[in-house]
C-alpha cells in the first residue's frame, strides 16, 4: 500500500526508542524536529512579530529550538512557556534560548503564533483557562502554526479533548498521526506539512496516495478488463449513476439489472429488465462477473431483501452500500470472498454497533469481523483490511456532501474491484479517483458531473 504512514503516539514513542537504541542522540532529534519545522514556519511564515508557546515536555523542547532558529534568521521571537520544562531534552532546548521567557497567560498576542504547546503527550483536556488564552492569542495572529499537533487533540483519535483554536499550518513532525487525517481535529487546519525525521516508521495504517493506474494490455478485451453487474431497486437514478461510474472506472463491460429500462444513455451499459427474483438469479449466474454491486436505491421492503439475497448466494466478489448495508445488518449471512462494504456514520453503526476505539479502530474491527474490505465513509473516510492493513482519505472536497455521490462512489469501487480483483487496492483507487474527480468539479457540483471528471482523474494516474 502506498502513502505516508500514520502512526499513534505509541508507536510513535517506540520508532523513537528504537532510534534511540541504534544510536540516534535523543537531543539530536529534538534538533532535528526542531530545525525542520523551523525550516517550513520560515518559508510559510512572515518575518513579523512571533510568539512561540512552550509546554512543558519535549513538543515545548522543539518551540525553544524553532524559536532560538528563527531568531537566528533575523525574525522578531517572543517566547512564552507555560511552566517549567519537564524532560532533559527540552531543559537543554531551553538553555539554548538566550531570550527572555514569558508567563503564557500574561503574554501579548503576536502576528505569528507557534503553538508548541503539546504534543503526542497530551494525556487531558488543556485547563480550562490555558485552552481560552490559548484560543485567544490564536484569534489575534495572523498566521498559526501548531507543532506537530494542535494542542488539545486527542493524538490517537482526533478528539478534541478541550477549546482547540483553528491553525492556518500545523507540522507533522516524523510521520502522521491519526488527528492529521480524522476528524474533528483535522478540520482545524488549513494545510498539513510532514516533517521527514529520518527514522524508520514501521505501519499497517497509511494515508491514502495516488492510485497507480495502468492502461489495459494491448490484447485485452472486455471481459478480461473485467465485467460488473449492477442490481437496480426501486429507485432508479442511483443505480444508473453507480453503473455509469462502473462503465467510467477503466472495467470493460457493465450489466444492469433492473425493473426499469433508462430512457437515455450511456449506451455501452448492458440493461437487462427482470420481472421477478428468479430472473435475477439466473442474470448473475455468469461466472465472468468480477464484481456485483447492490445497494444504490435498492430501498428496503421484502423485493430488496429478496435481491440482496440472489446476490449474497452468488459466489462473486460483493460491493454492498446504501440499502444493502441496512438490509445486510438484518441478516446473519456471511459474506463472499474479496467483498467490500461501504458504510457512512448511520449505515456503520446499524451493521456493527457501537465499537470502541478511533474511527480508524472500528472500521479495523469491522472488517475483521465481516472478512470484508470496509470503506467508513465521512469527511475522513477510513479504508480498512480484515488483515489489519487500513488506509485513511482526508482532506477531500466538502462539495461531496451531496445526493448520488455515494452512489457513484459504489459504482467505481465495483469497476475497481472488476479490474483488479483485489479488494483493498480497488477501495483505495476508488476512493482516490473519486477524490480527485471532486477536486477537478470545483464547487457545487452534482453527482452527474463527477462521471464526467473521472476519465481526466484517471488518465492523470496513469
Ligand atoms: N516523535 C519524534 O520523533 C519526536 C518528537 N518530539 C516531540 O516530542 C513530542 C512529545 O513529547 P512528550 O514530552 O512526550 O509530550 P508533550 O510535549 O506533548 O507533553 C507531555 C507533558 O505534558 C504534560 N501534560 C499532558 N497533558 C497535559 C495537560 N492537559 N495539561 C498540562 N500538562 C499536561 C505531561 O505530564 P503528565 O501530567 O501527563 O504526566 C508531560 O509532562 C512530540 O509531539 C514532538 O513534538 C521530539 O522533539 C523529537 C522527535
Ligand atoms: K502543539
Amino acid at each position: 500500500m502506498t502513502g505516508v504512514p500514520i502512526l499513534t503516539a505509541a508507536q510513535m514513542r517506540q520508532a523513537e526508542q528504537a532510534a534511540f537504541r541504534a544510536g540516534t542522540d535523543e537531543y539530536a532529534l529534538m534538533e532535528i524536529a526542531g530545525r525542520a519545522a523551523a525550516e517550513i514556519i520560515w518559508r510559510a511564515g512572515h518575518r513579523r512579530d512571533t510568539l512561540v508557546l512552550c509546554g512543558p515536555g519535549n513538543n515545548g523542547g522543539d518551540g525553544f529550538v524553532i524559536a532560538r532558529l528563527l531568531k537566528e534568521r533575523g525574525v522578531p521571537v517572543r517566547v512564552a512557556a507555560l511552566c517549567d520544562s519537564r524532560t532533559a531534552s527540552a531543559q537543554r532546548a531551553r538553555a539554548g534560548w538566550d531570550g527572555p521567557v514569558e508567563d503564557m497567560m500574561i503574554a501579548a498576542p503576536a502576528v505569528q503564533l507557534v503553538d508548541a504547546l503539546f504534543g503526542t503527550g497530551l494525556s487531558r483536556g488543556l485547563e480550562d483557562a490555558v485552552a481560552a488564552r490559548l484560543c485567544w492569542l490564536a484569534e489575534d495572529a495572523a498566521l498559526t502554526f501548531a507543532v506537530d499537533l494542535p494542542s488539545g487533540v486527542e493524538t490517537d483519535s482526533g478528539a478534541l479533548l478541550s477549546a482547540v483554536p483553528h491553525f492556518g499550518l500545523c507540522i507533522a513532525l516524523g510521520a502522521y498521526k491519526p488527528a492529521h487525517l480524522l476528524h474533528p481535529a483535522a478540520g482545524l487546519v488549513d494545510r498539513l506539512v510532514l516533517a521527514d525525521l529520518g527514522i524508520e516508521l514501521p505501519s499497517h495504517v497509511h494515508r491514502l496516495g495516488p492510485a497507480e493506474l495502468t492502461a489495459p494490455g494491448a490484447d485485452s478485451h472486455k471481459y478480461t478488463r473485467g465485467l460488473v453487474a449492477v442490481i437496480g431497486g426501486a429507485m432508479p437514478g442511483a443505480s444508473l449513476l453507480a453503473s455509469i461510474a462502473a462503465a467510467r472506472s477503466g472495467a470493460g463491460s457493465v450489466r444492469r439489472y433492473a425493473h426499469d429500462l433508462p430512457s437515455a444513455g450511456p449506451h455501452a451499459i448492458v440493461h437487462r429488465q427482470f420481472d421477478d427474483i428468479d430472473e435475477v438469479t439466473g442474470l448473475v449466474s455468469d461466472e465472468r462477473v468480477g464484481a456485483l454491486l447492490v445497494g444504490p436505491g435498492l430501498g428496503l421492503d421484502a423485493k430488496a431483501a429478496a435481491l440482496l439475497d440472489v446476490a449474497l448466494s452468488s459466489a462473486h466478489p460483493l460491493v454492498l452500500d446504501a440499502d444493502a448495508l441496512t438490509l445486510l445488518a438484518r441478516k446473519d449471512r456471511p459474506l463472499p470472498p474479496d467483498s467490500i462494504l461501504t458504510p457512512h456514520e448511520g449505515e456503520f453503526h446499524r451493521l456493527f454497533g457501537v465499537l470502541p476505539g478511533s474511527k480508524i479502530d472500528r472500521a479495523r474491527s469491522a472488517a475483521r469481523s465481516s472478512g470484508a474490505v470496509v470503506i467508513y465513509k465521512g469527511p475522513d473516510s477510513v479504508i480498512a483490511a480484515p488483515d489489519g492493513r487500513v488506509a485513511v482519505a482526508s482532506g477531500m472536497s466538502s462539495w461531496l456532501s451531496t445526493a448520488g455521490t455515494g452512489d457513484v462512489l459504489a459504482g467505481l469501487v465495483a469497476g475497481r474491484l472488476a479490474v483488479t480483483s483485489d479488494p483493498l487496492r480497488a477501495a483505495c483507487e476508488a476512493v482516490w479517483l473519486h477524490g480527485d474527480a471532486a477536486r477537478r468539479c470545483g464547487a457545487a457540483f452534482v453527482a452527474d458531473d463527477l462521471l464526467d471528471a473521472l476519465p481526466a482523474a484517471i488518465a492523470a494516474r496513469l
